[in-house]
């Protein structure tokens, strides 16, 4: 019988696709995924090259690789620390699609962008698909995006073969987390919190049931993100999905160079 992710990757034909195999790799040994997020530029860019190697070297699925940005409404403390960290960096979008671009080649683990939508705007929609594309960029999350206004970029992301990320609000209607989940690529972002970024002591009880109903939806891979920061959070998660983002708690640890901590979190998601 096919699995569940196996007939996501039929329908929306990407199964070649970096980000793809990745999951698939990971999922088919019983593992489960695990997607840090970094702030690309934290630390200078000179260093994501050596970040993105680690994590890779570390056991991670994909990387979630953040763009600073002046007014990043989603994020916590943490990352917007980071955020502001790196554009005193001078970190742009572009700077840090010359760099990927530069590394591409030695690179294997797949990257998806956090971007919000106006650098996109500013970079221009068919400039920003092909630099991606040219940087080995395979997925997008782009937060402040909402579903009625996607269509003005999903067709160039499409034809460059470039995952768009959906996340699904624990606050939304069931209408329309179907129809999220649905039509996202790679995997489907599960936010396990109301509010912003940012590590968290425990989750709501009703979280399991919710990222289940997701699971009954999507058939891409589900993973939980928000709020995970330790091993314990990954585990008792990933009992109702395929996998968990973990962003403030890998951040701060790499800015601190606590590795092992990282290490830990990434170790904690392999079951066999
Ligand atoms: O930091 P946390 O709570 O571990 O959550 C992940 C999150 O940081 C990362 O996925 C992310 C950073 N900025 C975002 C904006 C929107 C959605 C997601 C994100």
């Amino acid at each position: 019988m096919l699995k569940r992710y196996e007939k996501h990757w039929m329908v929306k034909q990407m199964g070649k696709a970096k980000i793809d195999q990745a999951f698939k790799q990971v999922l088919d040994r019983g593992d489960k995924a695990f997607v840090p997020y970094i702030m690309a530029g934290d630390g200078g860019l000179d260093q994501l090259d050596e970040q993105l190697a680690f994590l890779e070297e570390a056991g991670a699925t994909v990387v979630e690789l953040g763009i600073a940005f002046s007014d990043p409404v989603a994020d916590g403390p943490t990352i917007q620390e980071a955020g502001l960290r790196a554009l005193a960096n001078g970190v742009s979008l572009s700077a840090v699609l010359e760099t990927l671009k530069k590394s591409k080649a030695e690179r294997k683990i797949p990257i998806v962008l956090m971007t919000y939508i106006n650098p996109i705007h500013t970079y221009g929609i068919e400039a920003f698909a092909k630099s991606c594309e040219e940087a080995g960029v395979d997925g997008l999350i782009i937060p402040d995006l909402p579903l009625e206004e996607e269509r003005l970029i999903v067709p160039t992301l499409q034809e460059n073969k470039i995952a768009l990320i959906r996340l699904a609000a624990l606050t939304s209607t069931e209408e329309r987390l179907t129809e999220i989940a649905k039509r996202t690529e790679g995997f489907l972002y599960a936010v396990t919190v109301t509010g912003t970024t940012g590590a968290r002591a425990s989750f709501q009880d009703e979280l399991g049931a919710h990222l289940a109903s997701l699971r009954e939806k999507s058939n891409a891979p589900v993973l939980a993100g928000f709020g995970v920061s330790t091993p314990e959070h990954v585990r008792s998660l990933t009992e109702h999905c395929d996998g968990v983002i973990v962003g403030s708690k890998i951040v701060d640890s790499l800015y601190k160079g606590d590795r092992k901590v990282i290490r830990e979190l990434i170790e904690s998601a392999q079951l066999n």
